[in-house]
């Protein structure tokens, strides 16, 4: 089976070990082919940070099965076929970029910093735009700087599937275009699957190939909208009615809290 492909049928999750626990998850069923751009779109609280750690291992679901390329999650991690963006860049404040890119690897091949690590990291850091950027301290990053290089060190690692927990929340909306924009010129030439978690509607349009819309109490899939809009996408797409059509759908799947 194609290792880039994603399939997870019957999820169900509920904290805390008890049957009698409100669920987080229920009756989830979700697949994502390989090398494809997949949102998942919910309110907060809807169970989109648990799903993606439930896909990438960190956390074992109460029911329901899971493959990444026909291997369970775990195992998956341990080939280091999956790489995760977390919300919030969690660098260390003593490297640089460059050594923050390199960190996941370093304890990932075990064998500690070596030339093919720091080739990596540098290829990653190109990758994200940042190779001028290598030897400055975290104090010294912009927050879109800082989520770049979180990006890298992700990507450091070659994965085949990105998830990606929502990594542009806490940036102002013209860096979170611009983010989104090279996000999605990543994706185009490294060709790998990402399942990207967000809340808001346009970042999900402008850069999906399909939507999973999820719906609350418990956390499900409500529907699923595939984005047909030609790509490379750019900003201008922001004012093609057929992007402002794919926006109002969800706008109305959505509850009223989502933002766009
Ligand atoms: N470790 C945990 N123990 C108990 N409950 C948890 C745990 N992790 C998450 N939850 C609960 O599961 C529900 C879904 O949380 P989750 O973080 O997956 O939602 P989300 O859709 O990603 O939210 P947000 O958009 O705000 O990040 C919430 O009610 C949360 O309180």
């Amino acid at each position: 089976m194609e290792s880039r492909f994603i399939s997870a049928h019957g999820i169900g999750m509920r904290f805390g070990g008890t049957s009698t626990a409100q669920p987080v998850l229920e009756a989830l069923d979700l697949t994502v082919a390989p090398g494809a751009f997949v949102t998942l779109l919910g309110p907060s609280g809807c169970g989109k940070s648990t799903l993606l750690k439930i896909l990438g291992g960190l956390l074992e679901p109460t029911d329901g099965e899971i493959s990444i390329g026909g291997r369970p999650p775990s195992e998956a991690v341990d080939r280091r076929q999956i790489g995760l963006v977390p919300q919030r860049p969690a660098l260390l404040p003593w490297k640089t970029a460059l050594q923050n890119t390199c960190v996941l690897r370093d304890v990932a091949t075990g064998k500690g910093r070596s030339a093919e690590s720091l080739r990596a990291a540098e290829n990653a850091l190109a990758l994200v735009g940042l190779q001028d950027a290598a030897d400055k301290l975290p104090h010294q990053l912009s927050g879109g700087m800082a989520q770049r290089v979180s990006i890298a060190r992700a990507l450091a690692m070659d994965p085949e599937i990105l998830l990606m927990d929502e990594p542009f929340g806490a940036l102002d909306a013209i860096t979170r275009d611009e983010m989104n924009e090279k996000l999605a010129e990543i994706w185009a030439q490294t060709g790998k699957t990402i399942v990207f978690v967000t809340h808001a509607i346009g970042e999900a349009v402008f850069l999906s190939d399909t939507v999973h819309v999820m719906g609350a109490d418990p956390g499900r899939l409500v529907k699923t909208l595939d984005i047909a809009l030609p790509r490379p996408r750019d900003r201008d797409v922001f004012d093609d009615p057929v992007f402002t059509d794919y926006t109002s759908r969800l706008r109305d799947l959505l509850e009223p809290k989502a933002t766009v």
